[in-house]
Parts: C-alpha cells; structure tokens; sequence
C-alpha cells in the first residue's frame, strides 16, 4: 500500500480526533490490503480502487467512531466489562472491522447472509490478531444477541433493519444505522415500537457527501 494512502488514512483520523497509535493504523492498512486482495475473488464490494476504498470505506466508517465510542463511554461498564455489538450485513467488514480496531472494548460481531463475506471476516479477524471481531454467515433475523449495540451501513430501510434484528437487540440496547441523507421518509415509516433519539451528521475527511447516524432505541 503507499505511502500516500497511509498519510491520508493519518491525516483523517487526526481529523476526527481518534487518538489512534500507530499499531492501529498498520491494522487498517493490513485490512486494507487484505480487502483489495480478497475482493478480487470473493467480490466483497463493489468499490475496487484502493484511493476509493479509503475514503469511501475506511474513513467513512472511521467518522463514525467518535459518536460510537462516546455512546460506550455513556454506558459506564466497569474497566474490563465488555460492550456487544452486532454489525448487520457487513459485507467486507464495514464499518465493523474499523470498529473493532478502534474500540477494542467492543466485541464486534460481523453478520452476512454470504458465506464468502463471513469466511472473510473470520480470516481478517485471524490475520489482523483481532480477538473482538467475529464473522458469522446467518441471516440476523436468526440471531438472538443480546447485542448492546445494533450496527449497519448501507444494508436496509430502517424498518427492515429494526425488524429484522429486533431480536438481538438488548432490552436497553440502541440501534446505529449510517446513512446518507437524513431518510425523513424511512424514519416516518417506523412504529410506535421503536424510537429515534437522535439523528447525528458526520463529515467524512476527504468526501463531499452528507452522513448521518440514525439513533433508534426499541419501545416496550
Ligand atoms: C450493500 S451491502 C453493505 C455492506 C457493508 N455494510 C458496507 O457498508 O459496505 C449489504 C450486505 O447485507 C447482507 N445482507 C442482506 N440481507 C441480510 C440479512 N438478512 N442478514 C444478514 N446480512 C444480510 C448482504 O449479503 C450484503 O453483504
């Protein structure tokens, strides 16, 4: 990978203020080398260019990392108490994997329905010495958590992803779902049995694009 890429990928979490030492950014370039390598044959995303992969992955999902470390710090687990999470549908480990390198807290479950994308997880798990991500291949309507943290990105509507994984859901557990654009029309679409506390924009270093977080919490 260049060094080009490595200084950008510096630059952005410096931006967003992450903290990260340099063990943590070796680790996402390896995941980023092991992403463009694997998506050769596995087809893991559409996105192949590695400058693309960069800002449409890696530091896309690195802007997210601010509002998810802050919601684990608000859940004031004792030092060593670990944080579950559940990354639905993370195809080639967005933003699950950024997750799992940036919270080490965080146990970061990878579900796919693809197997491929699962069997990639759990070798990135393996070849990045990641010991809180996990890949599973199943669908997240099987899943039964409890997961304290409900994750997804460019996965489903709203109502899809809050259906489909309200069943790993923990009673007191939040939903995160990136998004684009703020989705007026999937958040007005939702039932009384779930609630959106927040909707957070982000800004993405390097992309001229609306971001949001939509902040869902299950009711009854
Ligand atoms: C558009 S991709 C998004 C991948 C990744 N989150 C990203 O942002 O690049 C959606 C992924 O959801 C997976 N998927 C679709 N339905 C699913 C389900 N019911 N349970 C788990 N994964 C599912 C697909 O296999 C696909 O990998």
């Amino acid at each position: 990978m260049s060094a080009a890429l490595r200084s950008q990928l510096e630059q952005g979490a410096q931006q967003l203020n992450l903290g990260l030492g340099v063990a943590q950014i070796d680790t996402l370039m390896a995941f980023l080398d092991l992403l463009q390598k694997w998506n050769k044959v596995y087809n893991l995303t559409a996105v192949r260019d590695p400058q693309e992969m960069m800002t449409h992955h890696l530091l896309d999902s690195l802007a997210a990392v601010p509002a998810l470390r802050r919601h684990v710090a608000s859940l004031g687990r004792q030092p060593g108490e670990r944080v579950a999470q559940l990354d639905v549908g993370s195809g080639g480990g967005l933003p699950g994997v950024v997750f799992a390198v940036c919270c080490p807290e965080v146990d970061v479950h990878c579900v796919d329905t693809v197997a491929k994308k699962a069997a990639f997880l759990q070798q990135a798990a393996v070849s990045l010495k990641l010991p809180n991500l996990k890949g599973i291949h199943a669908r997240v309507e099987s899943l039964k958590g409890p997961y304290d943290i409900v994750s997804c990105r460019a996965f489903a509507s709203l109502i899809d992803f809050t259906t489909w994984s309200r069943g790993a859901i923990a009673p007191q557990g939040i939903w995160f779902a990136m998004k684009g654009k703020k989705p007026d029309d999937e958040m007005a679409a939702l039932g009384a049995d779930v609630q959106v506390f927040h909707v957070e924009h982000l800004q993405v270093p390097g992309l001229d694009a609306e971001r949001c977080i939509v902040w869902l919490r299950p009711i009854g």
